[in-house]
């Protein structure tokens, strides 16, 4: 990339770095050595042709950019599989993917939740039947869970697999329109296989929802096999070419071995093993929630590069009368917008890996049985899922409007990573849901506290307030992470005093939580916020790195601590001891370490190592070439290749005809 003829602008901001930016991105990758094979590995996926559009996909029909997608998607499989047999080498299919596709592959739920379910559901025998067949692509699947008419509520779905002892199969039925399976990707015109989700019925009696696995097209002709209603659910948000679809059963049977009997089993006759927590069925969900920490930390890389390089290059107004226009980087207010950006995809990454630890460990724990960590795991799971989400989806959609009127066309395609992200914030547990699910886990921890009990280490901080409420506030990182742990704990508190309340005043507990949910939420989303601000600073503090680089990760690491305590400064002056001096000193804080950053924000965002061919934008390639990728992209339009169009005939002349009568 150093010898591309770069904009003036960039050149600059890249000689005044105060860091080796390739340290940087040998710390993001984990080593020297993983940098050079990443890159290696993207190089090649790049260069080749087949990969690359020749004419944007926004200007494709539909179907020809679903078409496009699986086009694309066999290749780059096939590549990616000669590649790993070479080199031995296991890529990160999603960095590559945004290159790829722009938007999503039609593959991305056969990798991240059907084989995953496979390997999480099934037994040692399912798996040496189904695995290789799954990873080889013998068979494309996808997991369908979510139904027309329940989503969140898994226990409330409909579609039903009815036990047949004589037969020893199951039979799937979808008896009402709204028990019909709605929106895993790739459904629609691509996978011959699904995780079906269904709620398990033997003699009548209900055993709770379980996953099972199932051929729905024929592999030779892909036609819907007979008792399969399946489609596709038609234009979203984002999305566009994961080919999320519909699907029902009538009558159809399937061996009684391809319900997933890692956890529960269904014998012969029917009689039904219960597994040693019921819960497990909703393992892969937890592994996903894990995974979408780490895809906020990569979506939200792609919209700061995207936005800070565009904010080196774009200059307009003057901060002085009579000095020239500045760059747009120039004014703090871009910052402030920007640099949370750059600092919030470090943390989600610290987190990302923080999280995947305990999540990795506590997966060893339960193949020995043991299983004292998971509700921890699942509390912490879901609210980092739904802040994460939420924030990286705020991040995004703030990059793309300090990008002013550029960062709406699609070609800067920021509009494309907002739809991609923000489905995040939905998807594998809608926020609130999420968020209300580690509410119940924080209310039995401060129950538990209040009783003297140990608490799990996410929520000790709990205890310790309970302790000593009045800890007299400091104006460092740790003070603040503390602080961050007196608004949760104080959080928590009121929320679980106000279901008291409810409850005295005669509401059963279900109303008395129903009524006090959005403080509820707002615990959890503080519990979250303390998490993210205790991990990171943790991380950071403990990063081996060069002088240099360790300044500029820290003013990061404090930068997002300064500026969550400034946005929810409120709740710091009712649950923390800050005062209002303290506030002030942490505005010039955050004053400083905007004008700190300022110098290294075109290096930091370059030590993302985001090629251009994944950034896809006219407005954050490398060379900054701004305003001639925007005429270029605009020249590609099917309405500039002629220069007067059909209509004008059609419709326009006779308009305008029709007026001089
Ligand atoms: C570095 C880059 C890395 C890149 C990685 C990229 C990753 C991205 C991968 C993308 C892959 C695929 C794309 C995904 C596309 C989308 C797919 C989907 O959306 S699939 C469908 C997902 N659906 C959901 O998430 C549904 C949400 N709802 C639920 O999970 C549940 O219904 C729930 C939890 C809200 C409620 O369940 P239920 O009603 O049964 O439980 P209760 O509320 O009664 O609680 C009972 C009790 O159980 C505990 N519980 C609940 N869930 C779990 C769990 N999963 N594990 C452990 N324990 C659980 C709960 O806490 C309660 O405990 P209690 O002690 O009683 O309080
Ligand atoms: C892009 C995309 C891809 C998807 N891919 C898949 C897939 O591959 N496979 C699959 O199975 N599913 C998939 N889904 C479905 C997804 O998992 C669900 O949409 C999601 O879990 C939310 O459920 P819902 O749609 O039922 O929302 P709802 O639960 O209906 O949410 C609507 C509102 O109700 C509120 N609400 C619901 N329950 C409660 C409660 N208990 N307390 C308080 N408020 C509540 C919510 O907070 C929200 O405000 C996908 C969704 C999207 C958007």
């Amino acid at each position: 990339m150093a010898n591309v003829k770069c904009n003036p602008d960039l050149v600059r901001e890249r000689a005044k770095c105060s860091f080796d930016v390739n340290e940087l991105i040998h710390l993001i990758d984990g080593g020297e050595n993983a940098t050079k094979e990443k890159r290696h590995f993207e190089e090649t996926i790049f260069s080749v042709k087949e990969l690359q559009d020749a004419v944007p996909e926004e200007y494709l029909s539909h179907k020809d950019r679903y078409e496009n997608a699986v086009r694309k998607a066999t290749i780059l499989r096939d590549v990616c599989r000669e590649y790993m047999k070479k080199y031995n080498y296991k890529p990160n299919r999603f960095r590559v993917g945004h290159g790829v596709f722009k938007d999503v592959s039609p593959f991305l739920l056969h990798d991240g939740m059907f084989v995953a379910t496979i390997i999480g559901q099934g037994t040692p025998e399912q798996q040496a039947e189904w695995l290789p067949k799954a990873e080889n692509m013998q068979i494309i699947g996808t997991y369908a869970q979510t139904e027309l008419g329940h989503g969140s509520f898994i226990r409330g779905l409909e579609t039903r697999a009815t036990y047949d002892p004589k037969t020893e199969e199951f039979i799937l039925n979808n008896a009402t329109l709204s028990s019909f399976k709605w929106w895993p990707g790739g459904l629609g015109s691509t996978v011959n296989h699904c995780i079906v989700v269904a709620q398990l019925f033997i003699n009548g009696k209900s055993y709770g929802i379980q996953p099972f696995i199932v051929q729905i097209r024929d592999l030779n002709t892909h036609k819907p096999l007979p008792g399969v209603k399946v489609g596709e659910i038609g234009p979203k948000m984002g999305f566009q070419t994961a080919n999320n679809g519909f699907l029902g059963f009538e009558n159809f049977r399937i061996p009684r071995m391809n319900m997933l009997m890692k956890n529960a089993q269904v014998l012969k006759d029917g009689t039904f093993v219960k597994g040693m927590n019921e819960k497990l069925t909703y393992g892969t969900m937890v592994m996903v929630r894990v995974g979408i920490v780490g895809d906020c930390s990569l979506n939200t890389s792609l919209a700061a590069t995207i936005a800070v390089r565009y904010s080196a290059v774009r200059h307009q107004s003057k901060i002085k009368a009579k000095e020239p226009e500045v760059q747009i980087l120039d004014y703090v207010t871009q910052q402030h917008k920007l640099f949370i950006a750059i600092a919030s995809s470090h943390v989600f990454r610290n987190v990302y890996s923080w999280l995947s630890k305990s999540y990795l460990n506590v997966m060893k724990d339960l193949a020995q049985g043991k299983q004292d960590h998971l509700p921890e795991l699942h509390a912490t799971a879901c609210c980092l899922k739904a802040v994460c989400s939420r924030d990286a989806g705020s991040v995004v959609e703030e990059c793309r409007l300090a990008c002013g009127g550029h960062g709406y066309m699609t070609s800067s395609n920021l509009p494309l990573v907002y739809g991609f992200t923000i489905a995040t914030v939905t998807y594998e547990g809608e926020q609130t849901v999420l968020l209300l699910q580690t509410a119940r886990y924080l209310v039995k921890a401060w129950l538990a506290a209040l009783q003297g009990k140990v608490l799990a280490p996410s929520v000790s901080y709990l205890s310790d307030w309970l302790k000593n409420d009045n800890v007299r506030w400091q104006n460092t990182p740790e003070g603040i992470v503390k602080g961050f742990q007196h608004v949760a704990a104080g959080k928590v508190k009121a929320a679980y005093d106000t279901i008291q309340k409810y409850i005295k005043l005669g509401k059963d507990y279900e109303d008395a939580w129903n009524l006090a949910s959005v403080q509820l939420m707002k615990a959890s989303e503080a519990h979250s916020r303390s998490i993210l601000c205790e991990v990171s600073w943790g991380e950071v503090i403990r990063t081996s790195a060069s002088p240099n680089l360790l300044q500029v990760l820290k003013q990061l690491a404090q930068l997002y601590l300064v500026y969550w305590t400034l946005e929810t400064s409120g709740d710091f002056l009712v649950y923390s001891n800050i005062s209002k001096d303290d506030i002030a000193i942490l505005r010039e804080k955050y004053e400083e370490l905007l004008a700190a950053i300022r110098p290294n924000a075109v290096g930091l965002v370059d030590a993302f190592d985001l090629r251009d061919e994944i950034l896809h934008s006219t407005l954050g390639s490398y060379d900054g070439r701004v305003y001639e990728r925007l005429m270029e992209e605009a020249l590609k339009s099917p309405l500039n290749q002629e220069s007067v169009n059909a209509s004008f005939h059609k419709y326009l002349k006779p308009l305008m005809e029709k007026a001089k009568l």
